[in-house]
């Protein structure tokens, strides 16, 4: 193969292998992206349940929290006592916070074993007042560590939400005392995050969740003495957990192993980084060794709005396994689907190349050989014709495709159109048979030629779809054999029937006349008179002469049906079927004397010449024409013998051998 041959096969064999593996990747990238926005769905749908679920939980804990309030802040003895922390001096106030504490200790014992974590009253300077987990450390300004305080003193409205605080973070729901318009200042009750979790815990079953805090909420804000209570978070170096022995939910986190390697990949895991910095939420569908995780990162922040940190969830999801096999699966059925199609291409792009090669190998075949051949549908209509035939047909193959060739060529025996139905070649190849035989096709320029047909009937399943059809112009060959048979069947002198041939056809006629049992045939047998003397006297040429002219005589004088043939030297024979002895006999005597009449012209010469005649007819009862032979030989004789220029015969009923005369008619 040549280079540039090579390439374009190679090229060739590889598109449809490259168009497989683009498919594939196609596929694949359909798929990936079908089966990530799952999983992110999914994800997101885990957040969303998340915040929900923060958000139920925080306004739980604060109409607990309004509840507590209505219970046991706004109780005339409670309101009472703040009423005296406000008016009392300084000296007094101690008394009174310590009434205050006896009177509400057991409602802060009762709601510490709830959860509570501080309870805590402040003036309406937003200074404490009352720390029932401190009560003997007062009097200190928290307005600014404590912007939730100072927000709910100065707008005298209640405030909750997350905080951090110079003790612990927490969940603040602080409500202002106003009593008949006096402002008396604020109580504060704080749950740590633990209780949010219970609920968080309580509304999603089976997730692990941990609070994670940012350092300004956390160390930067609590007492030094606190600060050790903070741990670095495992997601995030700027996140803070609270100590185990603060809060459980650090301790959660480590629990497990899975859990642990969890972290350890959310803790590198780029998206995760980019939510930390943003302080925005985040919903992550994740597999880890062989475990599927749906994260949620929930924001979080204080009452002030600044970001606080993160709630960070997680929990198992086999389904984001499932989903992952079932992407897995259909990218495995897709892409042996893809190389299956790929490989049927391939094989049909190759069966159709092998094609088109035997195609044009075949039309070269038939455009180069010198047979006629013409496809058929089974219709009879032509599909295809090769060069020789429109050759010799005279029709292009666009003028003879599509049509029923039979109505424009081929001539049947000569004779008049026969319809296609009853055409003996396209009948056989309908029956699933060959034909082969000599038919007559005519041209376009109306030329009648002999053409040896072959035809094959087309088969598909056991059903004639059409034929294959071979000729050849056979005009040549025909006039060969035909001037064969005739040099076979002629005398090459006179040109008349020679003996073999004549004999042929006498005994056809005899058989004729055996099948209809009766003698109506006659046989005459020439001898022409002393014609060894012409022979002797004017030469062989001048005997030539006069043998021709009595075949001349002869052909004159006969009827078509008539057979004259030269039986050997200058005896001849004339066959008169459906000819009676006596018409025989008057056709005899008109001969002899036509001959005797008309002198041959030879060289200026006039050479007379007569003939003798012996006559006989055919009989059913002859067993062979040498027996007719035999008796016109002896009629023959009969008439050299009875002195030649004469007709003799035998009669019909008279045997052979006996020598009996006939009287003449
Ligand atoms: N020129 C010529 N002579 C032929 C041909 N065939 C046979 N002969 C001659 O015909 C002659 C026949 O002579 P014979 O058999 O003696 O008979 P005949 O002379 O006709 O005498 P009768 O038949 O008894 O009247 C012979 O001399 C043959 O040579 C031929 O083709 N051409």
């Amino acid at each position: 193969m040549r280079p540039a041959g090579l390439r374009t096969h190679l090229l060739r064999a590889a598109v449809v292998p490259l168009l497989a593996l683009a498919g594939i990747a196609l596929l694949w990238s359909f798929l990936d992206h079908n089966h990530r926005r799952e999983t992110r769905m999914m994800a997101e749908q885990y957040a969303s349940n998340l915040s929900v679920a923060y958000a139920a939980a925080v306004n739980l804990h604060r109409l607990n929290a309004e509840a507590h309030y209505e219970a046991y802040v706004t109780t005339p003895a409670v309101l009472d006592l703040l009423r005296q922390a406000n008016e009392v001096d300084a000296n007094a106030l101690p008394v009174v916070r310590g009434r205050l504490y006896r009177q509400l200790l057991p409602v802060y014992r009762k709601l510490r074993a709830q959860g509570l974590r501080q309870l805590h009253f402040h003036t309406s300077r937003s200074e404490s007042l009352l720390r029932f987990h401190r009560p003997e450390r007062a009097g200190d300004s928290i307005a600014d560590v404590r912007p939730a305080v100072r927000m709910a003193n100065e707008r005298l409205r209640a405030v909750s939400g997350f905080e951090g605080g110079r003790v612990l973070p927490g969940f603040r729901y602080i409500f202002p005392i106003v009593v008949d318009r006096r402002h008396y200042g604020s109580v504060e009750f704080s749950l740590p995050f633990e209780e949010i979790h219970r609920e968080l815990d309580r509304l999603l079953p089976g997730s692990e969740i941990a609070l994670m805090l940012s350092r300004a909420v956390t160390v930067d804000l609590v007492f030094a003495e606190h600060r050790n209570l903070f741990s670095p978070s495992p997601l995030h170096p700027e996140l803070l957990i609270e100590h185990p022995d603060v809060s459980r939910l650090s301790g959660r986190l480590a629990d497990t192993a899975n859990a642990s390697a969890l972290m350890e990949q959310l803790s590198r895991h780029h998206a995760v980084h980019a939510a930390i910095s943003a302080g925005s939420h985040l919903a992550l569908p994740l597999i880890i060794d062989g475990q599927g995780y749906l994260v949620s990162l929930h924001a979080i922040r204080d009452i002030a709005g600044e970001r606080a940190g993160f709630i960070v969830a997680h929990t198992q999801a086999p389904q984001l396994l499932a989903a992952r096999a079932s992407m897995r699966g259909e990218l495995a059925i897709g892409s042996l689907l893809i190389l299956l199609c790929a490989f049927a291409a391939q094989r049909l792009l190759q069966q159709r190349r092998e094609l088109r090669l035997q195609r044009s190998r075949l039309q070269a075949i038939t455009e180069h050989m010198d047979q006629g051949l013409y496809v058929l549908d089974a219709e009879g209509r032509a599909t295809y014709i090769n060069g020789a035939a429109s050759r010799m047909l005279g029709y292009t193959a666009e003028e003879l495709r599509g049509e029923i060739i039979h109505d424009l060529i081929h001539n049947h025996a000569l004779s008049d159109h026969m319809p296609l139905a009853q055409c003996p070649a396209f009948n056989a190849t309908r029956q699933l048979e060959s034909f082969r035989g000599i038919e007559w096709f005519v041209g376009r320029d109306k030329r009648l030629f002999p053409a040896e047909l072959s035809c094959r009937p087309l088969i598909e399943d056991g059903v004639h779809i059409g034929s294959v059809n071979l000729f050849t112009d056979i005009t040549e060959r025909k006039a060969r054999e035909d001037e064969l048979v005739h040099q076979a069947t002629t005398d090459p002198l006179t040109g008349l029937a020679n003996r073999r041939r004549f004999m042929l056809e006498a005994e056809h006629e005899l058989a004729r006349v055996q099948r209809y049992n009766h003698g109506e045939s006659t046989l005459l047998m020439i001898d022409l008179d002393h014609f060894k003397d012409i022979n002797d006297k004017h030469g062989h040429s001048a005997g030539d002469a006069v043998l021709l002219h009595l075949a001349d005589l002869l052909r004159h004088n006969l009827r078509a049906l008539d057979l004259a043939g030269r039986y050997g030297g200058e005896e001849f024979v004339i066959l008169l079927p459906s000819t009676s002895a006596d018409e025989g006999w008057r056709l005899a005597e008109r001969l002899r004397l036509a001959l005797a009449n008309s002198p041959t012209d030879f060289e200026g010469l006039s050479i007379a010449v007569t003939m003798s005649i012996g006559l006989t007819t055919l009989r059913a009862g002859d067993r062979s024409m040498a027996a007719v032979i035999e008796r016109a030989d002896e009629a023959l004789y009969s008439a050299k013998e009875g002195g030649r220029n004469r007709v003799e015969m035998l009669a019909a009923a008279q045997p052979a051998g006996t020598n009996q005369l006939p009287k003449k008619p």
